[in-house]
């Protein structure tokens, strides 16, 4: 029985990955159903065997009184803005404060340009989740950058979120950041739900996902089709191979089973490139399945990063005010 319910489980969530994560599902709803009622029944009679990751965690029914605290052990920063008003004259975007972006990064680096990686700046809850030997054991969402909720039963509720990473090679620890949204189709389609019951409406999707992510009952949760998107890696074990550049991390996660936004992520050489881009994705944004309120633009490598990270995470609230020489 022990065996049964692992190759279940294990089959179980392929199938499942193929039809949320990679939108190619290779079985019909029915032979899911059916391997999923056997795995049901297994886990019913043997509890003992039943698996952290397995597929049964995904209708949630978790009631808690409250979150648990996370203390984050890498701190959830947010995002300056750069704002761009829209020329309306010329018809284009006025970029001064993207060049004055990459002048100061240059000019940090001591380099007179550097590859930025360009991706939709996604419109929803950021969360953290941490991995253990390929399980998922935490979930948490940002709070105040250094304190958040612990929102795992929740989390585990999201399809597309792997319960065990993929691949034969996992991390024995990865940190992984991004986030939780919910897609304009079924933002729509909740509304609708909500009217029909004579509750009240969301007013956007983030606040739709917002309110999901923030459910004590965790079978509510998963009835509201969240979605994830990762964005980042926060913690990731030194034995494992280091990615070099952002695009190498999209690729890890990728690779261990999370969603990829489609095509909307490019390299760029310079900062030229960038403000190109930009200008593509602004006429792209109505098409798109989910909600963006910009682009995010990333120095690509990310020792660089460090680097610069350095520089900008010197406290903003003191100065030395020297004597002089
Ligand atoms: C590095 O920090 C971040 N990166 C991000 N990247 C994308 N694509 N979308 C976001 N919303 C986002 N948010 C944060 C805080």
């Amino acid at each position: 029985a022990q065996q049964k319910i692992q190759t279940l489980t294990a089959q179980l969530n392929q199938y499942a990955h193929e039809y949320y994560t990679l939108d190619a599902p290779t079985v019909p709803d029915s032979e899911y159903d059916r391997l999923y009622r056997e795995l049901e029944a297994l886990e019913t009679e043997y509890p003992q065997f039943r698996l952290p990751e397995s597929p049964t965690n995904r209708v949630g029914g978790a009631v808690l009184d409250g979150f648990e605290t996370v203390i984050h052990a890498v701190p959830m920063l947010s995002l300056a803005n750069a704002f761009s008003p829209r020329d309306d004259e010329a018809g284009t975007f006025d970029h001064a404060e993207m060049r004055a972006f990459d002048e100061r990064v240059c000019k940090d680096l001591g380099a007179a340009h550097t590859e930025y990686i360009i991706e939709p700046k996604f419109d929803g809850l950021a969360i953290s989740l941490l991995y253990q030997n390929g399980i998922l054991i935490q979930a948490a969402t940002r709070g105040d950058g250094t304190t958040g909720e612990d929102v795992t039963e929740n989390i585990k509720t999201v399809r597309n979120i792997p319960l065990r990473l993929h691949g034969d090679e996992v991390p024995d620890l990865i940190e992984v950041r991004g986030e939780v949204l919910m897609l304009k189709a079924d933002f729509a389609a909740l509304n609708a739900r909500q009217l029909d019951a004579g509750q009240k409406p969301f007013a956007n999707p983030r606040n739709a996902a917002a309110g999901s992510l923030r459910q004590l009952n965790s079978a509510i949760t998963a009835q509201r089709k969240l979605h994830f998107f990762g964005y980042g890696i926060a913690r990731l074990s030194t034995a494992f191979r280091q990615p070099e550049n952002h695009a190498q991390e999209i690729e890890l996660l990728a690779r261990l089973g999370f969603s990829e936004p489609q095509a909307q992520i490019r390299v760029c050489a310079n900062i030229q490139e960038v403000l190109d881009f930009y200008e593509t994705m602004a006429q792209q944004r109505p098409q798109l399945p989910y909600e963006i309120d910009g682009m995010v633009v990333k120095v690509n490598d990310l020792r660089q990063q460090q680097q610069l990270g350095f520089v900008s995470r010197a406290p903003r609230w003191a100065i030395a005010h020297k004597f002089p020489a």
